[in-house]
């Protein structure tokens, strides 16, 4: 029987946590809610589902450092930075090479490793639903999120009916899908709210090898060529080095998933938040006084919808007079910003010097 194996790609930049998050220490590294860090989570939240010898980590050579440091309990060789950063469709070309030469029949989770899901039975329940379906059935599994407004930076799924190819006796029955569109322009995000049927995808992917080798070959046959080099490689390192890096940098959502005919769709039965900015970091934040929000001790006067963020967690914050502002200080920079500017923080991030980025 052909295993399952989780490929976690940990390997995005993001800016919009500045100036707590860095190059070298984006969102999955940093520990903005709770006690650990969102790929920590992602990992343990696998306990029971897979077996550690079965999780790869993708990342890049400026984080693989602190990324070992929070996967230490896998085992090393699970863990690999890639040459360059050319975005998830080569990354998940790798992810499938790498678990391809282990056992080519094998069934494969992609997930990103920077969301939040509290709800582990439930997110178990759905993925073994999830692998049973891509173990018989010939589909690209997608996890759909009910949308609570027409956000422009996800990827939706139109949901039709419920599929003819769901596996007998599982419960969260997969629908087809008959539309995939990646970051939609907000008109057309509108569109899909108001029409009902879409779901947002929750960047996770459930597939088999030899599925994803053909819907690969089909629609990204640069990808293919990659894991074919790399499963006749003697050398997978060498064969990386070489070949890695002059792949077009894609996000899979655009190289596969909107051009496959055969994906399904299993709605989340599980809290799903994937923490975009300061103003979704908010909602977790247990200091409140009024409508403001903040990690740290926190007294205001005549001040409203403001959300604070200090890297000691606490230091005393006091307002006096204003709103609407992202107030995060860390040991060697504060951001002073309008929350209703939060998506363009990197804007600001380009301008700062290279040291503090
Ligand atoms: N290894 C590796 N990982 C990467 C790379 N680029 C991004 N990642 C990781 O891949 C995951 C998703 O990447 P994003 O670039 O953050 O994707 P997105 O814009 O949020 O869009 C995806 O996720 C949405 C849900 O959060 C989806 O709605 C959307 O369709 C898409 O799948 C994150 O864990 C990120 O760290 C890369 O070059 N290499």
């Amino acid at each position: 029987m052909a295993e399952t194996y989780a490929l976690i790609l940990a390997g995005g930049s993001g800016t919009r946590f500045w100036p707590l998050s860095r190059d070298a220490k984006p969102k999955q590294l940093l520990n903005l809610l709770g006690d650990t860090t969102l790929l920590n989570q992602t990992i343990t939240r696998l306990e029971g589902l897979i077996p550690k010898e079965n999780i790869l980590i993708l990342t890049n050579e400026l984080q693989i450092d602190a990324v070992r440091e929070v996967a230490s309990e896998l085992p090393k060789e699970n863990i690999f930075a890639e040459p360059a950063k050319r975005d998830t469709a080569p990354a998940v070309a790798l992810g499938v090479g790498l678990i391809a030469a282990r056992d080519p029949g094998a069934t494969m989770i992609v997930l990103p490793a920077d969301q939040l899901i509290d709800d582990v039975a439930n997110f178990h329940d759905v993925l073994t639903d999830a692998i049973t379906t891509a173990q018989q059935t010939e589909s690209l599994l997608t996890i759909g999120i009910k949308p609570t407004w027409a956000c422009p930076s996800y990827g939706y799924v139109e949901r039709g009916a419920p599929s003819a190819l769901a596996p007998v006796g599982i419960k969260n029955i997969p629908h087809d899908v008959t539309c995939f569109r990646e970051k939609p322009a907000p008109e057309l995000a509108e569109k899909f709210i108001k029409q009902g049927n879409f779901a947002w995808n929750a960047g996770m992917f459930i597939w088999s090898i030899p599925t994803v080798v053909h819907e690969l070959e089909l629609h990204a046959p640069e990808l293919a060529g990659f894991i074919s080099q790399l499963m006749e490689s003697d050398d997978i390192k060498a064969t990386v080095a070489d070949k890695f890096s002059k792949l077009t940098p894609i996000s899979i959502d655009y190289a596969l998933m909107e051009k496959a005919a055969h994906v399904l769709n299993i709605e989340a039965s599980f809290d799903w938040d994937d923490v975009g900015s300061w103003v979704s970091v908010a909602k977790y934040l247990d200091d409140a006084e009024g409508d403001n929000k903040s990690n740290s001790p926190l007294k205001v006067v005549e001040s409203h919808n403001n959300i604070i963020f200090t890297e000691s967690k606490q230091t005393q914050v006091a307002m006096l007079g204003v709103s609407d502002l992202i107030v995060v200080q860390t040991g060697d920079s504060i951001l002073i910003a309008n929350r209703h500017q939060a998506d363009d923080i990197k804007k600001l991030v380009a301008l700062l010097p290279e040291e503090l980025t």
